[in-house]
């Protein structure tokens, strides 16, 4: 499966950037979801992948192939991309059949394809599977019912499913009448004998021509198969509608017509025809947001299966994070058109690149404190927290805090001076929506109105972002505080925690009863607070955060 390379790509219409200079990398066989805030520009982004939507400038590559070059004047069509797409609105054709539906786009495939000896490829199969004559009497009395009436069509599909063949080969298979003999072996190796020399026959007509067979029965010529031009064969329609339908197990459906499905069946039947035509890589724009709860966490697992089971890339457009976080092998979070971090989840989660990426992820949101102070020379922070507190942060991997803002803010400079140069040529177009400094949120029991003062901030100027499992309620935490709210839920309780006019929240697993009101002890747990810059909005460090 082939990487995606996206660079520099830009997508603008007039002043308003929706997508603004994004550089990623896709790794081969990734499972990547785009996720964001609604309008953030990840559709635009995936649209731009798959050929839907024209970027304004950039470059993206699929594995060898540049599919798009603003400079180079390259735009590849999206049905030259080899990729399959799965959207909200997924409607199947309510006229056609479950197996008409997934075979329907595989039937008007016309293209290079390799010559192939169908009948040939079948007698392999079938030699194959007579050599233990008994596993297809055993599969095929499976699906005798308790009157000892046979259900031809279970059978067919169990066959199917065991050896991987078409409806074509089972039938035949069946037509064998192996369990309806005393003597099973006998029958299999006369039949066995036959396709011998079929096969036999088939190899001589392919020698005749110059060619040998390779291990799938195509034709090949000093080694390279011999194409041409042409349509799927019905045969190969339908090994490829059964692989699909066995991957996401509607193989006994075939036959209903999507009315008759339920609404996580209809599901797996649109993801069986995107997968149909093999598509290298799966770009999926919230492919499950019209499934209930229960049905969306059920379908969440299969699409990590299939992921698994297909090896194909998976592009998927999210703004649940909790999906984000489920399905990604990586994170690519995305606001106002610019890549904020693209990690693995539990990176993200953990070591989120600035204040935005920790209040988008984690559920319940992450507690923000404010805090003023400076290094010391053993390397930890002195800080004064709520409203007056004294603590200390220690980073859990130095960190020179001086040479960190100078670097900060030579990024800063630099990347205005770029900007100011881009500015200079005649065609460049003003961001219309600019990136303004993530406000994050303080959780106070009074709450003021915010007026959208900007503090003049500092060096000095810190905000601490604590994860609620952190925060423990303990007998003898440092801290005091007051049980504002509890909601327990059964597996774990959510608290929020009062100290003097501000709230902190709190998960505490299991069932546990808090009084309104109640006063606890407070500590803050291990060594994953995370400490941010309030200035530029950006992670300096993780460390512990100890209260005196
Ligand atoms: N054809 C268009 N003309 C002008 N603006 C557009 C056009 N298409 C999209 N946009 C704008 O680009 C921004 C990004 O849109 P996009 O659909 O990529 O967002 P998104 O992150 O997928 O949002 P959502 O989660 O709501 O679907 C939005 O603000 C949208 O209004």
């Amino acid at each position: 499966m082939p990487e995606i390379k996206l660079e520099h790509v830009t997508k603008r219409w007039d002043k308003f950037y929706a997508v603004d200079d994004l550089d990623l990398v896709i790794e081969d066989n990734a499972f990547i979801t785009l996720l964001g805030p609604s309008g953030c520009g990840k559709t635009t982004t995936l649209r731009m992948i798959a050929g839907l939507e024209t970027p304004t400038s950039g470059r993206i590559t699929i594995g060898d192939t540049v599919v798009f070059d603003s400079q180079a004047g390259i735009n590849i069509p999206p049905n030259k991309r080899k990729v399959g797409f799965l959207f909200q609105n997924y409607a199947l054709w309510p006229n056609m059949t479950v197996y008409q539906n997934i075979s329907f786009g595989l039937s008007n495939i016309r293209e290079e394809l390799p010559k192939v000896d169908l009948e040939a490829r079948k007698a392999a199969a079938l030699i194959r599977i007579l050599q233990k004559p008994e596993d297809v009497v055993k599969t095929i009395q499976e699906c005798v019912d308790k009157k000892g009436k046979l259900d031809v069509n279970k059978a067919h599909i169990k066959l199917i499913d065991r050896y991987e063949i078409s409806i074509h080969t089972a039938k035949t298979l069946m037509g064998y009448k192996l369990h309806e003999s005393m003597d099973a072996g006998t029958i299999a190796k006369s039949k066995a004998g036959e396709l011998e020399k079929e096969l036999e026959n088939a190899r001589s007509k392919c020698a005749a021509e110059g060619c040998t067979f390779n291990e799938n029965f195509e034709y090949c010529r000093d080694g390279r198969p011999v194409t041409s031009v042409r349509k799927l064969f019905p045969e190969e329609i339908d090994l490829s509608v059964r692989r699909v339908a066995r991957i996401v197990k509607i193989g006994m459906f075939m036959d209903r017509y999507p009315s008759e499905l339920s609404g996580g069946q209809q599901q797996r039947v649109a993801i069986a025809r995107t997968l149909a035509p093999e598509p290298t890589v799966l770009f999926m724009d919230e492919p499950l947001s019209n499934l209930d709860a229960k049905l969306r966490l059920e379908m969440r697992s299969e699409l990590q299966r299939l992921h698994i089971d297909t090896g194909s890339t998976f592009v998927y457009v999210t703004h649940d994070q909790m999906e984000a976080m489920t399905l990604a092998t990586k994170i690519c979070l995305i606001e106002n058109g610019v890549l904020q971090q693209y990690d693995a989840p539990l990176d993200v989660y953990s070591k989120p690149a600035n204040l935005f990426v920790a209040d988008f992820v984690g559920n319940p949101a992450i507690n923000f404190i404010e805090a003023k102070g400076a290094q010391q020379p053993d390397g930890s922070l002195a800080l004064t927290i709520f409203d007056g507190t004294r603590a200390v942060f220690r980073p859990r991997s130095p960190v020179a805090l001086a040479d960190w803002f100078a670097q900060a803010d030579a990024d800063d400079a630099a990347r205005k001076a770029a900007e100011a140069e881009a500015a200079k040529d005649k065609k460049h177009v003003e961001k219309g929506n600019k990136d303004t400094l993530f406000r994050y949120h303080v959780a106070k029991v009074h709450e003021l109105e915010d007026f959208g003062d900007e503090a003049v901030l500092g060096d000095e100027d810190f905000v601490v972002g604590i994860r609620p499992e952190f925060l423990s309620i303990s007998d003898n935490g440092p801290l005091e505080g007051e049980i504002y709210s509890a909601m327990p839920t059964g597996m774990e309780t959510t608290v929020k925690v009062r100290i003097g006019e501000f709230l902190l929240t709190g998960v505490v697993f299991g069932g546990v009863l808090y009084q309104i009101g109640q006063k606890v002890r407070l500590d803050f747990e291990g060594s994953h607070m995370v400490l941010f810059s309030r200035k530029n909005g950006r992670l300096i460090a993780q460390g512990s955060l100890d209260v005196s």
